[in-house]
């Protein structure tokens, strides 16, 4: 089933397009990616599916139906702009949010003080939020946005202000609640991470859909047909120029991206390599998420 259907939604605001028919879905228990530029539209659109604005045209079902009072205690979300009450405790804050949301005490309590555990701010919880470091402050809004248990997580740059422990933290937190069936919605610019993380991704630019699919396929789709070879020994680099069929050889990440002749395939040179040479990996070099992001927005704004 569809965890959230967006079909040709529009939005503007005084007079400016902001979201231009937008139709995307996403399914129950994956992690969908949210990217674009700077002034895309993420957060409008974010703000679209919780209905705090509504759209100019278009139907948006949360669950497969409209955004009741009930769907929404099954979802949590992160804003952009942080807010908690800086002046109450950690422990309490969880509490309180999680009783907002319906939660019985008991279970609010114990569900409060094993998140505070799991990001290891646990021994704050006595604290008041004003109290805590921007990575920590960051943390606890995170779990704020998932203390009630929701079925669709909606997170706006989770990733902001927190230190690479903290961020695998968080990161490997995000990948339990795919592994429980729960639903992601993640909106970064951290491009490392949405490539990591994301099942599918739908890509905005001023507005409109520029790309959507699975990560695997959006990269596959935008790969130039060069191959990625790492040698066990450097100096075996030389006898690339031995072999024929090679157009181009650029130098990436430890290995070598190896760009074929158009009438050359890779089962050929991979023969000749290993007549040559001992290889520890050869692979179809695909584009990162990030190369493909800067590629697409350029040629939009070239256009
Ligand atoms: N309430 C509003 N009134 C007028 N314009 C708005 C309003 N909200 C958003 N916009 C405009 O809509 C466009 C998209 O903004 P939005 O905040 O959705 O982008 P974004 O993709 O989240 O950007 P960022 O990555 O910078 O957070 C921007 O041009 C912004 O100025």
């Amino acid at each position: 089933m569809h965890a959230l259907e967006f079909e040709g939604i529009s939005k503007s605001f005084a007079e400016k397009n902001v979201i231009r028919d937008i139709s995307f879905s996403v399914e129950q228990g994956e992690i969908f990616g949210l990217l674009g530029p700077n002034g895309a539209g993420k957060t409008t659109l974010i703000r679209l599916l919780l209905d705090i604005i509504k759209p100019d045209s278009g139907e948006i079902r949360i669950f497969g139906g409209s955004l009741s009072a009930a769907a929404k205690d099954r979802i949590g979300y992160l804003p952009e702009e942080r807010g908690l009450y800086r002046k109450t405790k950690l422990l309490d804050t969880l509490v309180y949010l999680a009783r907002l949301k319906n939660v019985p005490l008991k279970e609010a309590q114990t569900k409060a003080e094993a998140l505070l555990k799991s990001l290891d701010l646990y021994e704050h919880r006595g604290k008041k939020v004003e109290e805590l470091s921007k990575g920590m402050q960051q943390k606890i809004q995170f779990l704020s946005a998932v203390v009630h248990e929701p079925e669709l997580i909606i997170l706006d740059e989770p990733f902001s202000g927190l230190d690479p422990v903290s961020t695998k933290a968080v990161k490997d937190k995000i990948l339990e609640y795919r592994n429980e069936g729960k639903t992601v919605i993640l909106s970064t610019h951290m491009m490392e991470q949405a490539q990591k993380l994301c099942d599918r991704i739908l890509m905005l630019n001023k507005g409109e859909r520029v790309l959507y699919g699975t990560v695997a396929g959006i990269r596959k789709e935008h790969g130039k047909n060069s191959l990625l070879v790492e040698f066990a020994e450097k100096r075996s680099l030389s006898i690339l120029h031995e072999i024929p069929g090679i157009r181009k050889i650029t130098w990436r990440e430890g290995a070598v991206e190896i760009l074929p002749e158009e009438s050359t395939n890779a089962q050929a040179i991979l023969q000749e390599l290993v007549r040559r040479a001992e290889i520890l990996r050869f692979e179809q070099a695909l584009p990162s998420l990030n190369e493909i992001f800067i590629e697409t927005v350029e040629s939009v704004s070239g256009e």
